[in-house]
């Protein structure tokens, strides 16, 4: 039987049903109403202003790659400047083929590029040191924990290098239903309530983050990068398999086949929570080490970081996190046998 047409254009002939909606639509109206949408969430959210020096965080992967492809295509209309800032985290036999995709597009798009290395910014430790390191202590699947920490000063660092004034990321519905959904699996009241909105606006000094493919779902992030032929790597990070993020995504499959809307639901809840005053965590305040928003003595990438260079990483993970911020003390020497020999102290 022959595909029904276009119920957009009425033209040609309908290549996909959009997940969603079961709206019938050829690959081209697809295409400009995906676009059409994230153009929305821009403006609704009033994430980009006119004049804006746009660093996309730009992994190879399909969502950034995306991502990237429709901002360039917007920034005449949002009167916005674009360039791609890359995190090369050290992972043998994964990130180097990413970067390879990233460095293909920087060239087809003609948009700048920077790279910024965990082993530069991080005083020496590159994701593979530090997955030895948290093997060592029994806890390999707290490598994401730590990868997403630093990734995240790394992007900050390699934006304010290029003298960016906001910060894009790729993350689309099903990355937020799955954060949203372990935020509650570990009880974190804290990150649910931060965790909500299209991004943070610069608390501390931070550039503002946003995220304009996060009511995208990864069906139609993909279905585009299909019909605009998107040169992207698609090989998932080599520890990806020892995350909890795993089981999230898995539940969530299992709810999405039982009630499809159950990943924007997810989304928009998180939006939409509000914490009781008694379990709000403590207004931040600047991190004694870097200056950063911190909730305790140390933030997140200078407690790894210690504890890192301590030999002791499990003590900045969780619980045993309060005793690292007791012990802070600036410039403590690492145990030889655990740290990578150090190239450069870390400054932020
Ligand atoms: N190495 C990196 N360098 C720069 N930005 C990154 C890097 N890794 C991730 N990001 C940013 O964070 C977003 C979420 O990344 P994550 O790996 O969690 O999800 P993903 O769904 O696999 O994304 P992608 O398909 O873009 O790789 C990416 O879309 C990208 O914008």
């Amino acid at each position: 039987m022959p595909a029904p047409p276009c119920t957009s254009c009425h033209a040609a002939r309908a290549a996909l049903r959009r997940p969603r909606s079961g709206q019938a639509l050829c690959g081209a109206c697809f295409c400009s109403a995906f676009e059409a949408e994230v153009l929305h969430t821009v403006l609704a959210g009033r994430l980009l202003p006119p004049g804006a020096a746009v660093a996309v965080g730009a992994s190879g992967g399909k969502d950034s790659t995306v991502l990237a492809h429709v901002l360039r295509g917007l920034a005449p209309r949002l009167g916005i400047s674009l360039q791609l800032v890359a995190v090369d985290e050290g992972i043998g036999g994964y990130r180097d083929a990413a970067l390879a995709a990233v460095r293909r597009q920087a060239a087809r798009w003609e948009l700048p590029l920077t790279v910024v290395a965990y082993e530069d910014l991080f005083g020496g430790w590159t994701m593979d040191a530090v997955a030895r390191s948290t093997a060592g202590s029994g806890r390999s699947r707290s490598c994401c924990t730590f990868c997403g920490v630093l990734r995240r000063r790394a992007l900050e660092e390699g934006a304010r290098r290029v003298g960016a004034t906001h910060i894009v990321t790729g993350h689309n519905a099903d990355d937020m239903a799955e954060t949203v959904l372990m935020n509650f699996l570990r009880g974190d009241a804290g990150r649910l309530a931060r965790g909500g909105g299209l991004g943070s606006p610069g608390e501390g000094g931070a550039l503002p983050r946003c995220r304009p493919l996060q009511f995208a779902s990864q069906k139609e992030v993909v279905l585009y990068a299909h019909f605009r032929r998107l040169d992207y790597f698609s090989e998932e990070c080599v520890y990806a398999p020892e995350a909890f993020r795993g089981h999230a995504r898995d539940l969530l499959k299992r709810l999405e086949a039982a009630r499809p809307s159950a990943v924007l639901d997810l989304v928009h809840s998180a939006e939409r929570l509000a914490l009781a005053a008694s379990a709000r965590p403590p207004r931040p305040g600047a991190c004694s080490r870097c200056g950063a928003l911190a909730s305790r003595a140390l933030c997140q990438a200078c407690a790894l970081l210690d504890g890192l260079n301590r030999g002791r990483p499990r003590l900045a993970i969780g619980k045993g996190r309060r005793g690292l911020d007791e012990q802070a003390t600036p410039g403590t020497p690492g145990d030889p046998a655990q740290t990578p020999t150090p190239k450069a102290v870390p400054t932020f």
